[in-house]
């Protein structure tokens, strides 16, 4: 336990007015600042009505109350949650209040997350899930985030640590038995097939990885091609709502403009752009700059052109999707899917009449089904895992590769892997790490 001498307290419903809000308290003054306001304590665990009052005696509110004492409670603390009409002069009332109440004070973001961590009421794999979760888009996002706050990476790494731990000691045990010479094999044998079983099996989750990394970024799709080919005409349609501006003037659109959206669970941005061509305008060139730069740096490029002759212009190595537009104004008016070589198909269009929409539609859920591939079996979702999870396995490699050299080394290889897991864990000097980790939280969680 780490007990904090300040209890901490938020608004962890969403921005006011709201029908209700939720005022959250933790620390050892979430009890006396409950009976502060209410007169007494209510049961534990039972939503309680109660009529919270000020200092003078006046109400402030009818509200349901909640009292979680600790440590059987989200932080491990006492904690204590109100539940308010989520009006801003209500919440202002109780903030000033709460405020002025000794060692208490707001809740930093994430605050109420790391006291939990703190605790030991949450690993750090499960804190991040549960980072993402709170952030997660579509569905898909949200059941992978869910895998993570279930503990699933966090049981295999405690799990795999404390069997290196165990592989480790047994080796070590031959060495204090070994005097002189050679540790007998009957004890390196069995903890090198046990690393090797370890070893094989982070190897698979680092394999199945990656793909679950990207569902949390999401995959991004640049809309690109020359002056009024429609270029934000479908970005409309694709996003349903008029976020860009289209208007017959080659030139409308400069900035970058971005929409997330949800295609099929998966989480897309798609990024309009200002035409390319040769201008004078340095507003209109900037634009371009810029337009060229995204386009490089996309997943997918939808080359979008009015003229089946245009070049394209090529400014990825990535895949680009050629695209025709306005066949409402042609007479031969063939939409849809024109060719569907998987490198590069051909799509036509009307972006206005929205005909052909459905075929492209469909084949940038089936792009995004590959480039995420299948996420339900991946652990990894972020930067930090992978590379703890890589250096264990590193660590473990060279375990196997120097025992014969001598077997302290391997013991100080499989120490090293144990540690990487237990930073995987929260478990080991990542103090550091935690103001980063946390930073990232929403207030009141
Ligand atoms: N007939 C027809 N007109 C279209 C279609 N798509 C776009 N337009 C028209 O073409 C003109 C240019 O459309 P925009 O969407 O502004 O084109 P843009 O590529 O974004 O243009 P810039 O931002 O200037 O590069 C507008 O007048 C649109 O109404 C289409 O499918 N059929
Ligand atoms: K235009
Ligand atoms: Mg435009």
């Amino acid at each position: 336990m780490h007990p904090h001498d300040q209890t901490i307290f938020a608004l962890s419903s969403g921005r006011p007015p709201s029908a209700i809000a939720i005022v959250r308290l933790s620390g050892v003054g979430a009890g006396p600042a409950l009976q502060t306001l209410t007169g007494k304590l209510p049961p534990p665990r039972l939503a309680t009505r109660a009529l919270l009052r000020d200092d003078r005696g006046d109400p402030i509110d009818d509200a349901v109350v909640l009292w979680f004492p600790g440590p059987a409670s989200a932080t491990g603390e006492d904690v204590a949650e109100l539940h308010v009409h989520g009006s801003r002069a209500v919440i202002t009332t109780l903030v000033s209040l709460l405020s002025a109440m000794p060692q208490m004070r707001a809740a930093d973001r994430g605050e109420f997350t790391r006291r939990a961590f703190e605790n030991g009421k949450i690993d750090l794999t499960e804190a991040e899930g549960l980072d993402d979760l709170i952030h997660a888009d579509t569905d898909r996002q949200r059941r992978q985030a869910l895998r993570q706050l279930k503990g699933l990476l966090g049981d295999k790494a405690r799990s795999w640590r404390d069997q290196i731990i165990q592989a480790a000691a047994l080796i070590e045990a031959g060495i204090d038995f070994a005097d002189e010479g050679d540790v007998p094999a009957e004890l390196i044998a069995p903890a090198l097939a046990w690393i090797r079983q370890l070893l094989a099996e982070i190897e698979e989750v680092l394999a199945a990885q990656g793909r679950a990394e990207r569902l949390r970024d999401g995959l991004t799709v640049v809309i690109a091609g020359p002056p009024n080919a429609g270029k934000s005409t479908l970005m409309n349609q694709l996003a349903r709502r008029e976020v860009a501006i289209v208007s017959p003037h080659a030139g409308t659109t400069r900035d970058l403009i971005e929409v997330a959206l949800d295609l099929d669970g998966y989480p897309v941005t798609v990024i309009d752009t200002a035409g390319i061509r040769q201008t004078d305008d340095p507003v209109e060139q900037e634009g371009v700059r810029r337009a060229r730069d995204r386009a490089a740096q996309a997943d997918l490029v939808l080359w979008l052109t009015e003229d089946d002759q245009a070049e394209l212009e090529r400014q990825t190595d990535g895949p680009i999707w050629f695209v025709r537009n306005k066949i409402d104004l042609m007479i031969t008016e063939q939409s849809g899917a024109i060719s569907v070589s998987p490198e590069s198909p051909v799509f036509a269009i009307s972006a206005r009449s929205g005909a052909g929409m459905s075929d492209l539609l469909e084949a940038l859920v089936g792009f995004a089904r590959d480039y995420f591939g299948s996420t339900e079996h991946g652990l990894i979702t972020r930067e930090r895992q992978r590379t703890l999870l890589s250096e264990t396995a590193a660590a473990l490699r060279r375990s196997i590769a120097v025992v014969d050299l001598g077997e302290e080394l391997a013991a100080e290889e499989l120490r090293i892997a144990a540690l990487a897991l237990g930073r995987l864990l929260g478990r080991v000097d990542v103090e550091d790490l935690l103001d980063v980790i946390f930073r990232e939280f929403c207030i009141g969680k």
